[in-house]
């Protein structure tokens, strides 16, 4: 770490690029805003506002009104007024040729408050709720609690045999109330997981298109290209924490496509509110639609993106530049941008070049090397051994399998005071040409290079396990069932334990099935896989596995920078998320050969990640939310949303 004007560097960075960072931004708390007025510029994202209609007087609404009223506008002009009656607002005194603003200032009571996803609690609202919002009629007289209305909606939500109908189903209850949306997401997250994530969310974006109803997030296009600041202020929340947002190239390992990769920055950030307790108001998916190379989506007639080619070079990285630049400038320096499934050619750059000037975290790269490392650390427990005892190799070397090289390389040279450069020639990668060795050095992408080691050539997998003889096998190639029986069986030959971690998303992709990798290494390996697979039968012992997936660090990791006001994201947090991930691994999970712990019990492991996340940034300078709260477990379970209805007055 060193200062340069004012600013420090810390030089220890997964992207391989120093971070920068200022020291002395404060938190500054936003003003309450009870009413929102019309704004005198006419922007519909600050117009169109509902309050709830106990916050509201009259009074209140026409004073909120009065500076911007149409009544204001010059009475002298010529010309017919064409609205008829004037209206209590003015608004139809203005000529036929003034330009108006069409305006509402509305109070979210009876039909409008059913349709209003924050504050429709369906046939939940109580008497006393139904008399004063003017609901009366509105609803049937049954009066249910939220507790009854999940168990119908599971109820429901059982019938459907297609998953696709389960995605459908989910997505119009988010649209349609929005807590009770979380409250079944939370009160059953083993299960609904597999339906708004992967597997189910990565044919959601194969067939946006066809079961688009209602558009979610914000679509940024070249289209929009000087005028994206305009575009974010459309965006009805202005309090935003957290930006997932992705240019849809390499949705899972679904490959490119394009604007409807716009199911996966909304299903990472219900897992932002469900699992990490970021409140949904505060999160803002985004997709930038820069064209797609994708022919079958470019000829669909269904298709919701632009029908171009992808944009490459200048115009993609001004576009994209623009984006970053509106996005400090409307929501500050604290708002944090997840980079979600962009191609490596672009997700390394940009990782590196926004870096240094704003809180960013690519969820490939670094979320996926913080949940690797963190089962590894609890597998260590199966195999013995420490981190530097094994030898790693990867079939895949690009965003998931140079990151999670890279962490477990930083990891074990903390852990042996040995050089990056010496703890990196444990780990060796294979692409679709082979294995990356020195004499293919100069045609290699740079994010590759560094695992670049001596080896004669061998171009497959096959028979790279048999040369290496790893300890751990890890695939995150996208590539579908290329962890072969023979590879499997190689892998048992030499291991007592094999550790094989078949990342690929969704299940289609997956290197292996967890049955195929229980049967094949005769119920010895460990076995953890980044799409869930039921329990597997073997021998009369069934063996369940886990899920090797980065859900069950980036809400944390999030939660923990937003609750410490950090400005920028560090190595070390991620290593510290891994070790608290690894932490929350019990005795029972490892007996039954799991190496992460269930997803039920996600909210208290986000806190607990969030913790060592936030004391990181205190450690390191990067936390602006000051004094240091004393618990900081407590204090980031105290900040999580919860989907329970509140009581309207
Ligand atoms: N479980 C989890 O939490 C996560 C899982 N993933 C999954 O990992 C996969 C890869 O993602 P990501 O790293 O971002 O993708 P990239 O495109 O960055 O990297 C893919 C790598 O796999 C290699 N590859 C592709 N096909 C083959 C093949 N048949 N044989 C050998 N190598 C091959 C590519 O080789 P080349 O470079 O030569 O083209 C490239 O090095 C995806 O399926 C994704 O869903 C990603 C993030 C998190
Ligand atoms: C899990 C995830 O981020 C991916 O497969 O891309
Ligand atoms: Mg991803």
């Amino acid at each position: 770490m060193f200062a340069v004007n004012g600013s420090t560097f810390l030089n220890n960075s997964l992207s391989g690029v120093p971070r920068v960072f200022p020291r002395s931004t404060q938190r500054v708390a936003a003003p309450l805003v009870v009413v929102a007025a019309v704004s005198s510029n006419g922007r519909p994202g600050d117009r169109n506002v509902s309050v709830l209609v106990e916050n509201t007087s009259k009074e209140m609404v026409e004073s909120a009104t009065s500076s911007s009223s149409p009544s204001a506008i010059d009475k002298e002009a010529k010309s017919t007024v064409g609205g008829g009656v004037e209206d209590v607002y003015g608004e139809d005194s203005a000529t036929e040729d003034m330009h108006i603003t069409p305006w509402t200032v509305t109070v979210a009571s009876g039909y409008q408050l059913l349709r209003d996803p924050h504050y429709n609690k369906g046939l939940a609202f109580t008497e006393k709720e139904r008399d004063a919002h003017f609901l009366r009629g509105l609803l049937p007289p049954g009066v249910v609690s939220q507790e009854i209305q999940v168990k119908k909606m599971m109820h429901n939500m059982r019938q459907y045999q297609v998953p696709l109908q389960r995605y459908m189903a989910m997505m119009d209850l988010q649209e349609r109330n929005e807590r009770l949306f979380y409250k079944l997401l939370i009160d059953n997250v083993e299960e609904l997981l597999p339906v708004v994530y992967t597997p189910t969310v990565g044919e959601a974006c194969q067939k946006y298109g066809s079961i688009f109803r209602q558009p979610q997030g914000l679509f940024i296009s070249l289209k929009e290209k000087g005028r994206i600041l305009e575009v974010l202020k459309n965006w009805p929340e202005k309090k935003i924490q957290v930006i997932v947002v992705t240019d849809g190239e390499r949705i899972l390992g679904l490959g490119d496509l394009g604007c409807q990769g716009m199911g996966i920055p909304v299903g990472k950030l219900s897992l932002y509110s469900a699992l990490g307790g970021i409140r949904p108001s505060a999160c803002l998916p985004v997709t930038i639609d820069v064209g797609t190379n994708n022919e079958k989506l470019l000829e669909d007639e269904f298709y919701i993106g632009l029908r171009r080619r992808r944009a490459t070079g200048q115009e993609y990285s001004e576009l994209l530049h623009e984006f970053m630049s509106a996005v400090k400038q409307n929501y500050g320096e604290k708002v944090l941008i997840q980079f979600e499934d962009f191609a490596n050619h672009n997700a390394f750059d940009l990782l590196a070049k926004y870096g240094t000037s704003h809180l960013v975290f690519n969820d490939d790269i670094e979320g996926t090397a913080s949940v690797v490392l963190a089962g590894l650390i609890a597998a260590l427990k199966l195999v013995g051994g420490a981190l530097a005892d094994h030898r790693f190799l990867f079939l895949g070397a690009g965003e998931a399998g140079t990151g999670i090289a890279e962490l477990i390389a930083l990891e074990i040279s903390k852990q042996t005071g040995a050089p990056l450069e010496e703890t990196r020639k444990k780990i060796w990668l294979v692409d679709s040409k082979g294995l990356i060795v020195r004499s293919r050095i100069e045609s290699l992408q740079h994010f590759k290079r560094p695992w670049a080691h001596e080896h004669e050539p061998i171009n497959n997998l096959a028979d790279a396990v048999k040369s290496i003889k790893p300890t751990v096998l890890i695939g995150s190639s996208g590539a579908g069932r290329t962890f072969t029986k023979e590879i499997v069986e190689s892998m048992s030959s030499f291991n007592e334990k094999p550790i094989i971690l078949a990342l690929s998303n969704p299940t289609s992709q997956s290197e292996c099935t967890a049955e195929e990798a229980y049967k094949w290494s005769e119920g010895r390996c460990i076995f953890a896989s980044g799409s869930p697979f039921a329990p597997v039968e073997y021998n009369g012992k069934v063996y369940p596995s886990g899920q090797a997936n980065n859900a069950y660090i980036f809400p944390g990791f999030g939660l923990g920078l937003i609750i410490s006001g950090a400005i920028r994201v560090h190595d070390e947090m991620l290593l510290v998320a891994s070790e608290a991930l690894a932490e929350q691994v019990s005795h029972e999970n490892l007996e039954k050969g799991l190496i992460y712990p269930p997803f039920s019990n996600i909210r208290k492991i986000s806190a607990q990640i969030a913790a060592r996340v936030a004391e990181k940034a205190f450690q390191l300078g990067l936390a602006t939310r000051l004094p240091q709260p004393e618990n900081l477990v407590r204090y980031a379970e105290s900040c999580m949303y919860s989907p329970n209805y509140r009581t309207y007055r």
